[in-house]
């Protein structure tokens, strides 16, 4: 498969504080691809480095055949992280506007606008001014500006960011239809569900660091499945059932305690359920759980994909 997108040995640097760290990943034409990692990981200062809002402190970018996105970026599509589109446009004014500065006359920016805002359920606020939107149908209308150029390439940060299920559902299947329709895209979230259904392939960052890059099976299967059970049950008798490597204890609320135990590789559960039913165990739940992308980004980086990394500031992480 031909690459769209090379990173090799890319690392960013803010003054003493290393963001990214020797990176290398490669994205094929015509994929969905993740980039995962939590809050402060490094993927926003990633995605302008691609798109070449700026300059790598090392390593070497390709996009499309360029050694840099300025170069190609009539051919790229861009969902920034920080979002507004000037409140007083309606949505085929600011999408027709964002076209124009991607060389789409205004008359032809216009009938995509209206085109693509029908498509995703918007026709009846055409009219409406974008401060008048909420914010789900605001998000979408700005992901419709950062494609009605019909790019190549569609670089998303956060786009699922403060949407309600519905709207991020909605906004799933634009993602799809990208797709579908021959384009490459790159989006970064926190929520690993999303790249669970739509990704061909996710990188996962942790700390400026490569975690991980394949496809989301290939991430589910470094880990191992587990066991989890309710009840009034403790820790020391779950970890001492057959197959059981390790428990710990996910929640405890009014005597009702869920426990996670991880099973050792090949331990079917089976075993361990027979045990737990002849010993006693006072076990209310008992599931058999193949691991998550979430679990997998927690075993292979030891972080949560929740937590924020921002914190770790220069001064910090000059240490
Ligand atoms: N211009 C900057 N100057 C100094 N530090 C920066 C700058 N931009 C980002 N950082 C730091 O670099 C780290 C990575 O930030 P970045 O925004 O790339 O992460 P992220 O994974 O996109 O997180 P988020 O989802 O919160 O945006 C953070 O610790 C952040 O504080």
């Amino acid at each position: 498969m031909t690459a769209a997108l090379t990173l090799e040995g890319v690392g960013k640097r803010y003054g003493e504080f290393q963001a990214v760290r020797d990176l290398s990943f490669e994205v094929g034409r015509g994929q969905i691809c993740g980039f995962l990692g939590p809050n402060g990981a490094g993927k926003t200062s990633t995605l302008r480095m691609i798109l070449g809002l700026q300059p790598a402190t090392t390593g070497r970018i390709d996009i499309l055949g360029a050694d840099n996105g300025r170069k190609v970026r009539d051919r790229i599509g861009f969902l920034p992280e920080e979002r507004g589109l000037y409140k007083k446009m309606t949505p085929v004014d600011a999408i027709a506007f964002f076209g124009s500065l991607k060389g789409v006359p205004t008359a032809e920016g216009r009938r995509r606008a209206k085109e693509l805002l029908d498509a995703q359920g918007l026709g009846a606020s055409k009219a409406r001014k974008m401060k008048e939107l909420s914010k789900g149908m605001a998000q979408k209308v700005q992901l419709i500006a950062s494609i009605v150029h019909r790019p190549e390439f569609v670089i998303l940060d956060e786009p699922f960011s403060g949407l309600d299920p519905v709207n991020q559902q909605g906004l799933e299947a634009m993602i799809r239809g990208l797709a579908a329709d021959g384009a490459t895209v790159l989006f970064s979230t926190h929520v690993m569900q999303h790249a669970e259904r739509l990704c061909d392939k996710v990188v996962l960052l942790a700390r400026g660091r490569k975690a991980f890059e394949g496809t989301v099976a290939e991430a589910r299967a470094t880990s191992r499945r587990f066991l989890e059970l309710e009840g009034d049950i403790a820790a020391e008798a779950v970890s001492k059932l057959p197959g059981v490597t390790g428990v710990e204890i996910s929640s405890e609320l009014d005597g009702a305690r869920v426990l996670r135990a991880a099973l050792a590789a090949g331990a079917g559960g089976q075993e361990a359920l027979k045990a737990a039913f002849l010993t006693g165990l006072d076990v209310r739940r008992f599931e058999l759980r193949e691991p998550t992308l979430h679990d997998a980004f927690i075993d292979l980086t030891g972080d949560h994909p929740d937590q924020d990394q921002s914190v770790s500031k220069p001064a910090e992480a000059a240490r």
